[in-house]
């Protein structure tokens, strides 16, 4: 059985407060994008996990696939199995693509198997994963708060815009960039905002973790701006960096850009 896991952007992410357990409490809107992975599990003598593409830091027993098989395993029968995966999310970048393996290989096991798992279920296993991983089981645009775990029913179709992801080969940790945030309440309401057309989040629709990011490499920074000087409508930086994102009102090509970053084209 394969499947193919996608990235996320977040579109606003307000830092609001640091939480006794040393986690954050954020609001943010979580939209899946056309970036993926590929997932296969394969019934076998003894579980291992394999990976291809780009290269995964960390020990292979670390790997959130790993944890995910064990989680499981822990609770339910399950054979030895070999895992592959094709790694093609850029890491460490904000976009999720570690949480969303783990989803979607819980999602995976509990069709394989037939384990009859709910979504609010596969949901409790995947918040044990990871703050974000949660999102990535119904895959579904959503307001989170909490630790980015909790979810509100978002209606929100940006499928008219032309969506650009630029990856800098820079690598951010997220550990390290909630260390240098200032939590603050929220000026606006997110929720509220982004109701308005995407020509008018500029400047008001904004990543808390821009501040301490920038200053710490300034060229994604300048990448932001270039992006807008380029024509988009809106640009941000997806979660603590370093890709970011840009939603024009038309078809674009950034041969400038292209010329120093990976850049994906209509995500
Ligand atoms: C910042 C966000 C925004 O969507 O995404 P990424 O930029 O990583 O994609 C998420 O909050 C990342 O979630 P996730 O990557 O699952 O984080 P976790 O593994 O749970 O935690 C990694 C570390 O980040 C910090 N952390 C994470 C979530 C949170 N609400 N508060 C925190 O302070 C903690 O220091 C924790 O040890
Ligand atoms: N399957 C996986 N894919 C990517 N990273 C993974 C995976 N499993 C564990 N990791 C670890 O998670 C870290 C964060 O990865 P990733 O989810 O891509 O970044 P981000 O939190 O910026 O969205 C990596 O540096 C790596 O050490």
């Amino acid at each position: 059985m394969i499947v193919f896991p996608n990235a996320k952007i977040n579109i606003g992410l307000n830092i609001v407060e640091k939480r006794e357990d040393g986690f954050h409490n954020i609001e943010t809107i979580f939209y899946p994008i056309k970036i993926n992975d590929a997932l296969e599990v394969i019934e076998s003598e003894q579980t291992q996990f394999f990976s291809e593409g780009k290269q995964i830091p960390g020990n292979v027993e670390d790997n959130i696939c790993l944890k995910a098989y064990h989680l499981l395993k822990h609770d339910f029968k399950l054979p030895p199995v070999h895992i592959h995966l094709l790694k093609n999310i850029p890491i460490g970048a904000g976009l999720g693509g570690g949480s969303s393996d783990g989803a979607y290989l819980i999602k995976l096991l509990n069709s394989k198997f037939n384990l009859q798992l709910c979504s609010e279920k596969m949901e409790s296993y995947a918040r044990k994963l990871g703050s974000d991983c949660a999102f990535f089981i119904e895959n579904n645009p959503v307001f989170a708060v909490g630790k980015g775990d909790q979810f509100i029913d978002l209606e929100l179709d940006l499928s008219k815009y032309f969506l650009v992801l630029v990856k800098p080969s820079i690598h951010v940790s997220t550990a390290d960039a909630y260390g240098g945030c200032k939590p603050h309440k929220p000026l606006y309401s997110l929720q509220m905002l982004v109701r308005n057309p995407v020509s008018e989040w500029k400047n008001l629709i904004v990543n808390d973790f821009e501040d301490s990011v920038f200053t710490k490499y300034p060229e994604i920074k300048i990448l932001k701006e270039s992006l807008y000087e380029s024509g988009a409508l809106y640009v941000s930086m997806s979660g603590s960096g370093s890709s970011v994102y840009a939603f024009f009102s038309h078809q674009v090509n950034l041969p400038l850009i292209e010329a120093n970053h990976q850049v994906f084209y209509n995500v």
